[in-house]
């Protein structure tokens, strides 16, 4: 039973008839006392609150009840409906505890999904709140490639798990080589959306004069360079999920346009006047810490509580220590095929030392360094000599090549290298960041910096 609060009879009506025609049962309150009986009497499973319910235009009434209810019925999400005015009250009802917000006037779709993530939600997390601790069985759910299970580990999954099949938007955080980008391939491979696409946007790598055109296409014509029709990232991703990377990076004008599409659901194709609709999962990453960015005014929080209605933490490798063999192991094998070395193996004490290792580049410096002892050591079985030739290889003929004192300033040496990664991987921007052993983001931020051109690969 769903309850919907509100003190205009239309609204009531036209919300409780939607939910109807879509199959739910539905009560209504015009006030915060009808309301609180309500849910005495009845099993409610969702609540969709006006926010502006009161007479009073500060919503404090709304506020009020919402915590009324989260007091009384912690386990009951709560769906907000505010105006556009009053979004900031929409973000002190978020950090309250609702659920989702949606604005007014609102479109049907839009509320029917809500609803549905909510409920869908709510119940998957009864479902494993059950029993003693118990984790999801890997063989349930496509985890391919994801190795580890470590407790952290397996808290990731078992929160990918949970979440996938709901529409639930997921910011994914931690540091760079954490398998963020992998984490999210997951939860979309694993939600009813996998059969539409699945569309990766680095946002580290757009700048905000073209940021519009990047997410939201343009017509031909629509400005200088516009000499063909281009399609948006979200057009693209229509029906299917988007994953904005490096949210962080996102500058604050982007972050208006951004927030208006995740709100409203619509946006214009530059250069056309037709509003479109899209249907769309979001799921972002980003190292950097959001809510510090927040608090120094750098990051929009109403944007930042509309995209972490969840919030997955991927635990550095040094963490999960004990996932290393495992993932060792792994890259080894895949070794094994591609230089036909089958008899391939790391030895024991390596693997121990290994563990041992800090490794601020996370899985990403793991896996380059286990690559490239392999093909700099002649023997199949690896030791930790192998490995630390390979560290100090790596320094000695950075040494032999580095050109004389005073010829090259530091920035200079860095545009030199990274010119050279991008001729070799023929502008490969993700083998590119791996070589030089930088994330997507800060080698797009090089990139940009050093004015050097490259083709957007996402
Ligand atoms: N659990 C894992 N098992 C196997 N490989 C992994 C795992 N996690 C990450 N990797 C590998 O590590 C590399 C980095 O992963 P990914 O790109 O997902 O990290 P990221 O956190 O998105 O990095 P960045 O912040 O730099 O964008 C990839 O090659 C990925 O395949």
């Amino acid at each position: 039973m769903i309850l919907i609060i509100d003190d205009d009879v239309a609204v009531r009506t036209s919300v409780s008839l939607l939910l109807k025609q879509a199959g739910y049962m539905t009560v209504s309150a015009a006030d915060p006392r009808e309301a609180l009986q309500q849910l005495q009497s009845y099993e409610i499973s969702l609540i969709i609150l006006d926010m502006n319910f009161s007479l009073e235009t500060t919503g404090d009434e709304g506020l009020e009840l919402l915590a009324e209810i989260r007091r009384t019925a912690p386990a009951v999400p709560v769906i907000l409906i505010t105006g556009w005015a009053t979004i900031s009250l929409a973000v002190k009802g978020i950090k309250a505890g609702a659920f989702d917000f949606i604005n007014k006037p609102w479109d049907n779709q839009h509320l029917l999904q809500s609803v549905r993530t909510a409920l869908g939600l709510s119940r998957s997390l009864a479902a494993t709140g059950q029993g003693p601790q118990r984790h999801v069985r890997r063989e349930d759910y496509d985890f391919n490639g994801i190795i580890g299970d470590s407790p952290g580990m397996m808290e990731v999954l078992d929160t990918v798990a949970r979440i996938a099949a709901t529409d639930a938007s997921v910011l994914i955080v931690g540091e760079s080589g954490t398998g963020k980008e992998m984490i999210a391939s997951a939860i979309y491979r694993n939600s009813l959306r996998k059969t539409f696409p699945f569309v990766k946007v680095n946002l580290g790598g757009i700048s905000s004069s073209l940021f519009e055109s990047e997410m939201f296409g343009h017509k031909k014509g629509a400005f200088t360079d516009a000499k063909t029709d281009r399609i948006g990232r979200f057009e693209m991703a229509h029906n299917g999920t988007i994953f904005l990377d490096e949210i962080g990076d996102l500058e604050m004008n982007s972050q208006v346009k951004l927030l208006r599409v995740l709100q409203d659901r619509t946006y214009e194709v530059l250069g056309s006047s037709r509003t479109k609709t899209v249907n769309t999962r979001v799921i972002c990453a980003t190292n950097a810490n959001l809510e510090e960015k927040v608090n120094d005014g750098t990051f929009r929080e109403d944007l930042y509580y509309r995209i972490n209605l969840i919030t997955i933490k991927l635990p550095p490798l040094r963490e999960r220590a004990s996932d290393i063999p495992q993932l060792v192991d792994f890259y080894i094998n895949n070794l094994k095929n591609v230089y036909g070395r089958q008899k391939l193996a790391v030895d024991k004490d390596a693997l121990k030392w290994l563990q041992t290792q800090p490794f601020p580049g996370n899985i990403r410096e793991l896996k380059n360094m286990v690559e490239r002892t392999v093909l700099m050591s002649g023997s199949d079985l690896l030791t930790i000599d192998d490995f630390m030739l390979y560290k100090q290889g790596h320094v000695k003929k950075a040494g032999q090549q580095l050109p004389p004192v005073g010829a090259m300033d530091l920035e200079e040496m860095e545009e030199a290298m990274i010119k050279r990664a991008m001729e070799f991987h023929h502008n490969n921007v993700s083998r590119v960041a791996e070589t030089l052993g930088l994330s997507r983001g800060t080698l797009y931020r090089r990139l940009k910096k050093y004015n050097i051109p490259y083709e957007d690969t996402y």
